[in-house]
């Protein structure tokens, strides 16, 4: 068996939450792949968690003191000298001056741009697009609340910064939701960087020219490969989904439900603590889902998702 070498790194962030900075570290010379950016961090020790790792690499690298660290995603990579395991958390808070202490250089980069300095690690490529991914992600509920209303709604959650939209509404007469779906994608053309999703109907997603498509749990299982589109996400109901959706190259999941829902009121959610295990080895960032109120995105983030995905709750 391949042997893994764990890693811890951070991704430490600043500015508005809603269009941060992320810092990069420049690796010095006389190191394998010297010059090449990556995120602060390195091996945990035998014995150490992976969040002490962390505190004590960014202290040694950094000279800085960790406040708050947030687990987010995990991802696996073979170099030629060694397999790793990559254990990011987000650092939003910290105490202390930041300085190169082991690197030759920190830069700054707006999250969701192509970065400026090259080259990066190579493992690092998948999490500077999940960087890119916004903290909601909003459904379209027009069967609830009816299509015009819905698209006021709309209108007014992108001009309030929404940049991630799913059509869900599976069951509105096929003509309705293709209209419905041309409307939201003309509606959200209007607006710099906001991705439309189809949920699982990839032709109606090529007509409308969507930017994606959203996977139902069980077309998870029924197609073989991504479907060529720029973003594509998927519904997780638990670990086998996540590792098929992982597996498929795909962009992000929701993952639910993670608590009882208007529609389900008497359903158990799978609930936090089950949230945090499950998306503990993720490689892909995850958003939860089913019966969230915004106020709650800190609460998911805190378990390692990556934001919240509302049906109800956005405007
Ligand atoms: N810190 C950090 N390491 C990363 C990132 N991406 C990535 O592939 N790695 C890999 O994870 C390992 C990190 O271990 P490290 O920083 O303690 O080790 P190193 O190669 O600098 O050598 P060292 O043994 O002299 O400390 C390296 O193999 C590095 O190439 C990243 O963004 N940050």
């Amino acid at each position: 068996m391949t042997q893994v070498t764990e890693v811890a790194a951070a991704v430490m962030l600043r500015g508005d939450p809603a269009a941060p900075e992320f810092l990069l570290a420049q690796r010095p010379p006389g190191k394998v792949y010297a010059g090449y950016w990556e995120f602060p961090g390195g091996k945990i020790e035998p014995g150490e968690t992976a969040r002490a790792a962390l505190v004590r690499e960014l202290q040694e690298e950094l000279g800085i003191t960790v406040e708050q660290a947030w687990p987010w995603v995990c991802c696996e990579f073979s170099y030629p000298h060694a397999t790793v395991r990559l254990r990011f958390f987000r650092v939003n808070t910290w105490h202390g001056e930041l300085a190169a202490i082991e690197h030759s250089n920190l830069v700054w980069l707006p999250a969701g741009a192509a970065a400026s300095v090259a080259p990066i690690l190579p493992a690092n490529a998948p999490i500077l697009r999940a960087l890119a991914l916004p903290s909601l992600y909003a459904l379209s509920n027009a069967e609830e609340y009816g299509v015009a209303a819905e698209l006021a709604r709309l209108q007014n959650a992108l001009s309030n910064g929404l940049r991630l939209f799913q059509v869900r509404d599976k069951t509105l007469p096929p003509t309705q939701r293709h209209a419905f779906a041309r409307q939201v994608v003309a509606l959200a053309a209007r607006h710099a960087q906001v991705v439309v999703l189809i949920n699982d109907d990839q032709e109606l997603a090529r007509t409308v020219g969507a930017g994606g498509v959203h996977l139902s749990s069980q077309q998870l299982w029924q197609i073989e490969r991504r479907p060529d589109f720029a973003r594509v996400a998927a519904s997780c109901h638990g670990a086998a989904d996540l590792a098929r959706a992982a597996g498929l190259g795909l962009d992000f999941v929701v993952l639910g439900p993670l608590l009882p829902t208007a529609s389900h009121p008497g359903t158990a959610g799978i609930g936090w603590s089950a949230f945090a295990q499950l998306v503990e080895r993720s490689s892909l960032p995850v958003y939860a889902l089913g019966g969230l109120q915004p106020e709650m995105l800190e609460t998911a983030r805190s378990r390692g998702g990556h934001g919240i995905a509302l049906l109800r709750g956005w405007r």
